[in-house]
């Protein structure tokens, strides 16, 4: 059942109290926005006014007058009582909306109708004294908003106020004044007014008492001034760089995509970061998005920092980011081919800056040659690569042969030292982006690319002789024994540098047991049975390879000691190989390591306590 009263539509209340703490809270990062968009509504009053007369004035003025109150006048369009009463008073309602399509104008950096609302934040009650240049009979108009969601508006002659215009004055919350403080005001507006198109000026005071005008607005788009010639444009550039972000860069990229209406500058940083950071000063239609945007290159490109305005992308509500759709999209893609095309060209041609960029950004480098062909062949020729012949190109070691690459740093430091005295040429492939890089290496035409395999090292290895062979088979049975539970076996060979007493392959792709299974189809009847079931058996997953050529494993091989002292050099020496590959200890060696000590070290002392009874 419906009462008469039902019927008639209701109008929605707003609550101004709860419309500017979920604007606070959850909006906008935080209260500083409100002087954006003062600014904001600055110059889209000046643009309105600018369309009735192109010749009217462009000013902006921000200053602290009495009580902490902040003052900002522009000489813009104003507002008649009616604009002030539809306009200020509606949430929502904005005068820079296409009505018909119902989206903001072009020409405006407004468009929700919310953005006065945002000096609530900072602010319990908002004037505004205005005088319309749009209808020049229109009295001056005085409004004032109250943070609890009422309002005054009355008029006063037009003698009040000599020209168009408006002033907002922002008299502060308790406990907020230091948001409109001057230096606060001038700081917030130098960071998100700097590129208007306006002259916007901040009354600061001097350190010596009294106040002076700074005005806070380049007169130009650096990177669209006009410059006497490309030295000093480039010069004007990196001064700007080092004004806006903060750091000297080591190149200027020049950044154009007509279809979105976005200039500006890609710097290149001075000093590598880790991937990821790659984020950005955005302006839309000059005023700053943020200083930290995100999305407008792909990731990639963290050795860069760009300075951009566009005025076709969109913001979000909070205007704090960009909102992502197709037009970002394509941004996104022309600026990466602008950034990549610079880096290609400049990599091509041997000169300081190319050497720098290959020693400061050579990760970017290796990322960016992961999904470019053309980057991955000119990263082959310039990037330098760790091998066990000091620092080499790719192309380098591939005019020597295949190119073999260990894949993680472990591996590599393992086989390193012997890979050098052997002249076995490896590339140490563990750092990152590095293994994935020459993974797409091997797919391109003209590459031999394989990882290392441990038949590789195997192989350069000297076998002993058949004698030295047979004379070590009980030490060598005995020794694998003692590191069968650390999932290891033991050979023995001769290898340079002598004062390496062993190192640890991994037996890779079960290498052993295929070495086994070629070794039975060759034997005779006899030994082909007695391998046929080693092989049968799960192989260890590593092979510790003892040096022949080194004294203390020659003595250790010698026989003498007791079995248990046997077996604790046995694998003291498997520990001392794990700490040599640069590993780190897994609890189960660590202790075997302790157990191995204790018994040595006990024998050791059991030695020097004979001999003292012996004397
Ligand atoms: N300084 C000013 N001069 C003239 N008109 C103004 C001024 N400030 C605000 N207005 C009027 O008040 C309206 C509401 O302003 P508000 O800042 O709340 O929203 P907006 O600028 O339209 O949109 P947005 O929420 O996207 O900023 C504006 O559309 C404009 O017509």
């Amino acid at each position: 059942m419906t009462h008469p009263a039902d019927d008639a539509a209701q109008a929605f209340q707003v609550d101004l109290r709860g419309v500017v703490d979920l604007l606070a809270r959850h909006l906008y990062s935080g209260p500083r926005v409100y002087v954006r968009e003062l600014l904001q509504n600055a110059v889209d009053a000046v643009t309105a006014r600018r369309a009735l007369d192109p010749a009217a004035p462009g000013t902006v003025r921000l200053r602290a007058v009495e009580g902490g109150v902040l003052e900002v006048t522009d000489t813009g369009v104003g507002l008649t009582a009616d604009e002030a009463r539809e306009l200020l008073a509606t949430v929502g309602r904005s005068s820079k909306r296409d009505l018909e399509l119902g989206v903001g104008r072009a020409e405006f950096l407004g468009q929700f109708g919310i953005g006065l609302l945002s000096a609530f934040m900072v602010s319990d009650r908002i004037e505004l004294v205005s005088r319309s240049a749009a209808d020049p009979d229109a009295p001056v108009v005085r409004w004032v908003g109250h943070s609890d969601g009422t309002y005054d508006l009355t008029t006063a002659d037009r003698a009040a106020q000599d020209e168009p215009g408006s002033t907002v004055r922002l008299h502060p919350r308790r406990d907020l004044e230091h948001w409109l403080a001057p230096e606060t005001v001038a700081a917030l507006a130098a960071e998100f007014g700097s590129l208007l198109p306006l002259d916007v000026q901040v009354e600061v005071p001097l350190d010596g008492g009294g106040v002076a005008w700074r005005r806070v607005t380049e007169p130009d788009l650096p990177w669209r001034a006009t410059y006497p010639d490309a030295a000093a444009r480039d010069q004007a550039l990196v001064a700007y760089c080092e004004r806006a972000l903060g750091f000297t860069p080591l190149a200027c990229i020049d950044l154009d995509v007509p279809l979105t209406g976005l200039t500006g500058v890609a710097f290149v940083l001075p000093a590598a970061v880790p991937p990821g950071n790659g984020r950005h000063r955005v302006h839309l239609k000059r005023m700053l998005v943020g200083q930290r945007v995100d999305g407008l290159l792909p990731d990639w490109a963290f050795y860069v920092r760009c300075v951009v305005d566009a005025d076709g992308l969109r913001p979000t509500a909070s205007r704090e980011a960009l909102y992502d759709d197709e037009a970002l999209l394509v941004t996104r893609d022309a600026l990466a081919a602008q950034v990549r095309d610079w880096t290609v060209r400049t990599l091509r041609t041997p000169s300081r800056l190319s050497r720098d960029l290959v020693a400061t950004h050579h990760l970017a480098v290796r990322s960016l040659a992961l999904v470019d062909d053309e980057m991955l062949d000119l990263a082959a020729q310039v990037l330098p690569f760790e091998t066990s012949d000091g620092t080499r190109t790719l192309a380098e070691v591939a005019a020597e042969g295949a190119v073999v690459h260990t894949t993680s740093l472990e591996e590599y430091r393992r086989v390193a030292p012997i890979a050098r005295a052997q002249g076995l040429l490896v590339v140490n492939a563990g750092y990152v982006y590095d293994a994935d890089l020459l993974a797409r290496l091997t797919g391109r035409s003209g590459w031999d690319v394989r990882p290392l395999r441990a038949r590789d090292v195997a192989q350069v290895l000297d076998e002993l002789a058949p004698e030295r062979e047979l004379e070590l088979l009980d030490a060598v049975t005995a020794a694998s024994a003692a590191v069968r539970d650390l999932d290891a076996e033991v050979v023995v060979r001769r290898f340079a540098p002598q004062d390496l007493p062993a190192v640890l392959l991994d037996d890779r792709d079960d290498e052993h047991r295929r070495d086994v299974a070629r070794a039975v189809d060759a034997a005779d009847d006899l030994w082909g049975g007695v391998l046929a079931g080693f092989s049968t058996q799960p192989a260890p997953a590593r092979r510790l390879v003892l040096n022949d050529a080194n004294a203390t494993v020659r003595r250790l091989l010698a026989g003498g000691p007791r079995p248990e002292v046997f077996a604790a050099g046995v694998r003291s020496l498997y520990v001392t190989a794990v700490l040599l590959a640069g590993e780190p200890l897994r609890t189960r060696d660590a202790t075997t390591m302790t157990d191995a000590m204790t018994v040595l070290l006990d024998a050791g002392l059991r030695a020097g306590d004979d001999e003292e009874e012996t004397r």
